[in-house]
């Protein structure tokens, strides 16, 4: 086992804090070398981008539902990794917010090549406190992603009160009475209690899911509906399914909203535009996220958004090789299309 490379698995549903968790892992000083491998919903790549440091190897793994095409991504990817021991101490697998960990985990067990070099060390879980509650209700994933974590933060701490902090941990061990819990506030934790834990328990798993071991993830025919005459990505237009007994669950609704232009964008028409939009749509909009390039800024503007809080800062500059595009992408259901398409138009200097 101690000769094996470790692979943390971070799940959580959309804008839990996952991304700012991996950011906090990369940017430490810990002297080790990961290999992050992402894999995220909406075919505009963007949260690549939003990882700081630059001498980490992100790999993407591709679009889609991680129990199917993904699958086969992950394996290749590793596959390829393992060809290249010793130069990276352990993995780090960022899944979207609409992936059902348990696929993704199953590849350790499952995969006999991935099997023998690598080990799972544990499922990290990122817990919005603020939105766990409906996501618990709405969103099928959200379940599992609580069920098959052995750590759990329980993140955004600083958006609720105590007495939502509580109900929040009496729900999440409800679900899983085994993970290790932790609050924190931008995804702020100790690294030794994320990584190298030793946590990924077998057997805990057997008794959730007693097909665990012989799930053929990417062998299921169930009716993923790919609509590649609409340019923004693809719905799943599916129900709870079982396959060899281990079931996994996907949005029936969930789409994604791809835009971009290479013309820059006008500040003064644009934070507005975005704010108004989220607050009339924040329902329908669960993420948004973009890299901006405005008029007359030399730097990169990242912006960010959970329903209808938004974030954004400067990046840093755009390098002079690189294409000084906008690209935003909205996630959500029932997004309201051309409101969005065109209101973006608007936006453009
Ligand atoms: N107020 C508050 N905001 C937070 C906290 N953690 C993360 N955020 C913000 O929430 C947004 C989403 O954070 P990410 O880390 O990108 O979330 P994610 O889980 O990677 O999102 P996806 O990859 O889209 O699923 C960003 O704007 C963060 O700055 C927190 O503890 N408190």
């Amino acid at each position: 086992m101690s000769d094996k490379t470790p692979v943390t698995v971070l799940t959580g549903y959309l804008g839990a804090g996952k991304t700012t968790l991996l950011n906090r892992i990369l940017s430490e000083q810990h002297g080790k070398k990961y290999a992050v491998i992402v894999n995220e919903f909406g075919e505009i790549g963007i949260d690549n981008d939003l990882i700081v440091n630059a001498d980490e190897e992100v790999f993407e793994m591709n679009n889609g539902c991680v129990c199917c095409t993904v699958r086969g991504d992950l394996i290749r990817i590793i596959e390829g990794l393992m060809r290249r021991k010793g130069k990276f101490d352990a993995i780090i697998v960022e899944t979207t917010g609409l992936a059902d960990p348990a696929p993704v985990a199953q590849t350790f067990f499952v995969d006999e090549e991935v099997g023998k070099k690598t080990r799972l060390d544990a499922v990290v879980t990122v817990a919005d406190a603020k939105w766990l509650k409906d996501r618990l209700k709405d969103a099928p994933e959200v379940k599992n992603q609580i069920a098959f974590a052995d750590v759990i933060l329980v993140n955004k701490a600083d958006l609720v009160s105590e007495a939502d902090l509580e109900d929040v941990e009496a729900r999440i061990r409800g679900i899983n009475p085994y993970a290790k819990l932790h609050r924190t506030t931008r995804s702020e934790i100790a690294l030794d209690q994320v990584l190298d834990r030793k946590a990924f328990d077998l057997d805990r798993i057997l008794d959730i899911e007693p097909e665990f071991l012989h799930g053929d993830g990417h062998a299921h025919d169930h009716d993923h509906h790919h609509d590649h005459h609409h340019d923004h990505g693809h719905e799943h237009h599916h129900h709870d399914h079982h396959h060899h007994g281990v079931k996994h669950y996907h949005d029936e609704d969930m789409q994604s909203l791809s835009l971009k232009t290479e013309k820059p964008l006008d500040p003064d028409k644009f934070f507005p535009w975005i704010q108004k939009l989220v607050a009339e749509d924040g329902p329908a909009i669960l993420r948004s996220k973009g890299i901006l390039s405005f008029k007359d800024d030399p730097d990169r503007f990242v912006f960010q958004g959970v329903h209808m809080i938004l974030d954004g800062d400067h990046q840093r500059p755009w390098k002079d090789d690189e294409k000084r595009e906008s690209r935003l992408v909205f996630i959500g259901r029932h997004l309201p299309e051309e409101k969005i398409r065109s209101g973006f138009e608007t936006c453009i200097a």
